[in-house]
């Protein structure tokens, strides 16, 4: 039974970063089948009776402390288990926490806590660090262990910390196999102490096995309930649209040079338009009253489709939101467009922060399903015909998913080619014609506070931390939405500028931020594309000093980093092992702010769903937020952009934008715009106080006002 592979568990305790510990583990023992469960779905009676099929464990960083067993799990309870039932463990983390706290260790807070820091780690060169030279890792922890002298659990690695002294960083148990490290071996900025550790491990694992497990074989399979295999190989639609035949998109193209997107939405009555690259695509969905809108809100068990005047609801019972979105397109699934356009038609629409909840276990408190002024969750419109133009390339393509739509194709042509050319002007909002109410800026400041406390108990690294602005426009100082686009495109150009208009929602967006794309397959790419790091353009600010107070800044790094690691961990769950950072930490211009951007690719199409669905801002991490904001965000910090009809898609981060409900439009309009920040460890309350005001200033810009 040579050819048996092993099998690893991986134990996971809510971290961020879980997937890239997994997509690490397959690196260091590519051979093996990793079992992935969370460390408070099994006790340790459910699992004892497989632990003995398993040849290594993994216990995974988390939030919290090992000496809180909600935060721990079953994790406390593997180090204790008979010899017969014993398996080789490696821990990460509050792996190494746990490992130190049972048997006699005690647990302490950092003077100055480690989030996304990197340091330099001395060892004996003993077990798992054997063959390596002192290594640079990246810490992300608030708690270190100290451990009981003449206990069972000896010291490896340590580092030598200026503000700190010396903290305990990798550690073995004296006869059990048991190692742990307190650094974060998968991050992006750990190098040898990554794989090299892994390789390590499981060469120790193998020869303890060989040694104390006598006739152990690996089974081919292993059954445990509420796990899952990682890479994940299930593929939502794999068994069909395979020898189904697909609709066509047809389409016709001009080359027309100075033609604004403007134009054509004018002229068509002006729908949805979203800028792809900066500078390259953007995208008109050209609606009429056959146009379905989809709308959805969490709690409820239906969708309201809407179209033209008719409405039905369709029941959810049994299926969720995301595989009725899946199926429906799915069955309208399309070939034949040129390919280098990115939209054929699809969905387009935005979906709310609250919207991904769901997936993440997280309770939208909300006393009925909805009441009369929230933002649908889900809101998107299948758009059949559309406009896309290449600003680069003067090109506009017409294009129709409906079938024998050929005579508004070339009308349409036709017509576009003869619009006028330039650019479009816009209105100018005149000063004081807004009423422009900021957060509090002492609750702001109070609440940084308590960000910075859960920060310090180890509860998370990093919470975006965000207020509400209203902007009240009375009757008199009215301009139409349209209107109030172009002066908010022209105040605060952005590559990811959208107008969406789908009732009860208006929508206006100056994003910089792209959340996720990725194209169609075969050969499909993810890209995600965070931003963390934000400074106010002003005449001083060269790109020179941008790049010292955001690139050259150990606060701003970390707050990138963190990110980088997260969406490595997303990629990492949605695709499995290829995932690269292509740029890191790079300062980009933008028309108000500088920032520091990163980019994420990863390979294959992942499904729709997973991306959303599974996508964890971190579970911890939301609900602390959701308990210190105590507002819900809406559409505010979602996404918004399109999902093609041919495959891939491009969304958008739903920041930099304003929001009016219908309900707020009788008389004085009511806009919000929702701004914040990341809060880490190093922050300093005023500065980010000025940071979201920053933030804030490029939209209010749009208004007439300013801060
Ligand atoms: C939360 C916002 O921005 C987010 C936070 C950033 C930061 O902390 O530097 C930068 C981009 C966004 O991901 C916002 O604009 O409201
Ligand atoms: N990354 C981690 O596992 C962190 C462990 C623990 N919550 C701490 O902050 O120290």
């Amino acid at each position: 039974m040579a050819d048996t592979k092993p099998h690893v568990l991986l134990v996971d305790s809510y971290c961020s970063f879980a997937y890239n510990l997994a997509a690490l583990i397959k690196k260091a023992i590519p051979e093996s089948i990793l079992h992935v469960i969370k460390n408070d779905s099994h006790t340790i009676k459910d699992l004892l009776p497989v632990l003995s099929k398993f040849s290594a464990i993994v216990v995974g960083p988390g939030p919290g402390s090992p000496d809180i067993p909600t935060d721990i799990g079953v994790v406390c309870d593997l180090w204790k288990v008979a010899k017969e039932d014993m398996v080789p463990i490696f821990g990460v983390c509050l792996g190494q926490q746990s490992l130190g706290v049972e048997h006699g260790g005690k647990i302490h807070r950092l003077q100055t806590v480690k989030h996304g820091q990197v340091s330099v780690v001395h060892h004996n060169g003993q077990e798992v660090f054997a063959g390596l030279p002192d290594i640079k890792v990246v810490r992300y922890h608030s708690l270190y262990i100290t451990l009981k002298e003449g206990g069972d659990i000896e010291e490896l690695a340590w580092s030598d910390d200026e503000d700190n002294g010396h903290i305990c960083m990798g550690v073995r148990h004296t006869s059990k196999p048991f190692w742990a490290v307190q650094y974060h071996p998968e991050s992006v900025l750990t190098d040898e102490g990554g794989l090299r550790i892994f390789q390590n491990f499981w060469k120790l694992a193998k020869d303890w096995n060989a040694a104390n497990r006598p006739g152990f074989r690996s089974p081919t399979t292993i059954e445990l309930a509420d796990s899952h295999i990682w890479p994940r190989t299930s593929q939502r639609f794999s068994t069909h649209a395979v020898n189904k035949s697909l609709g066509k998109v047809s389409y016709t193209s001009v080359h027309v040079p100075d033609l604004n997107i403007l134009t054509i939405a004018e002229f068509l009555g002006a729908s949805d338009d979203s800028k792809r690259f900066p500078g390259q695509f953007s995208m008109l969905g050209c609606l009429n009253d056959s146009s379905p809108h989809f709308t959805h809100f969490v709690h409820e068990n239906y969708v309201e489709v809407t179209t033209g005047s008719s409405k039905e609801q369709h029941d959810l019972t049994g299926k969720d939101i995301w595989t009725y979105l899946d199926e429906y397109r799915e069955a309208r699934k399309v070939e034949g467009g040129d390919s280098t356009v990115p939209f054929w038609g699809g969905f387009a629409g935005y979906l709310t922060y609250e919207a991904g909840f769901g997936g993440l276990g997280v309770d939208v408190p909300r006393k009925e399903g909805h009441n009369a002024t929230n933002h649908p969750d889900f809101s998107l419109v299948w758009v059949d015909r559309s406009i896309v133009v290449d600003v680069n390339n003067n090109q506009v393509w017409i294009q129709s998913l409906l079938p024998n739509d050929d005579a508004w194709i070339q009308e349409t042509a036709k017509q576009v080619a003869v619009l006028p050319k330039g650019p479009v002007e816009a209105p100018v909002a005149p000063e004081g014609s807004a009423t422009v109410k900021f957060p509090s800026h002492d609750k702001y400041v109070k609440d940084i506070d308590r960000c910075k406390s859960y920060l310090f108990s180890g509860d998370s690294y990093e919470l975006c931390l965000t207020g509400l602005t209203h902007i009240t426009v009375s009757k008199e100082n009215a301009v139409s939405t349209w209107d109030r686009y172009k002066i908010l495109r022209n105040a605060n150009a952005a590559p990811h500028a959208g107008y969406l208009r789908l009732h009860p929602t208006t929508f206006l967006s100056s994003s910089p931020e792209r959340f996720l794309s990725y194209s169609r397959s075969p050969g499909a790419v993810c890209q995600l594309r965070p931003i963390k790091g934000t400074v106010r353009k002003l005449p001083h600010i060269t790109r020179e000093v941008a790049e010292k107070m955001l690139a050259g800044s150990r606060k701003e790094i970390a707050e990138n980093l963190m990110i980088v690691d997260l969406i490595r961990h997303d990629l990492h769950n949605a695709v499995g092992e290829h995932v690269d950072v292509s740029k890191f930490c790079g300062v980009e211009e933008y028309k108000t702010v500088w920032q520091l951007v990163s980019l994420g690719l990863g390979g294959l199409e992942a499904q729709l769903a997973t991306w959303f669905h599974d996508r964890c801002p971190k579970k911890r991490s939301v609900e602390l937020l959701q308990n210190i904001e105590g507002f819900e965000r809406g559409p505010y910090s979602g996404v918004f952009g399109y999902w093609c009809a041919g495959g891939g898609g491009d969304w958008s981060v739903t920041i930099r934008s304003v929001f009016l409900h219908d309900s707020k439009r009788n008389g004085d309009e009511e806009w919000y715009i929702g701004a914040g920040g990341a809060i880490t460890a190093l922050s300093e309350p005023e500065a980010e106080w000025e940071e979201t005001n920053v933030k804030l200033n490029g939209v209010v810009l749009g208004f007439g006002a300013s801060c």
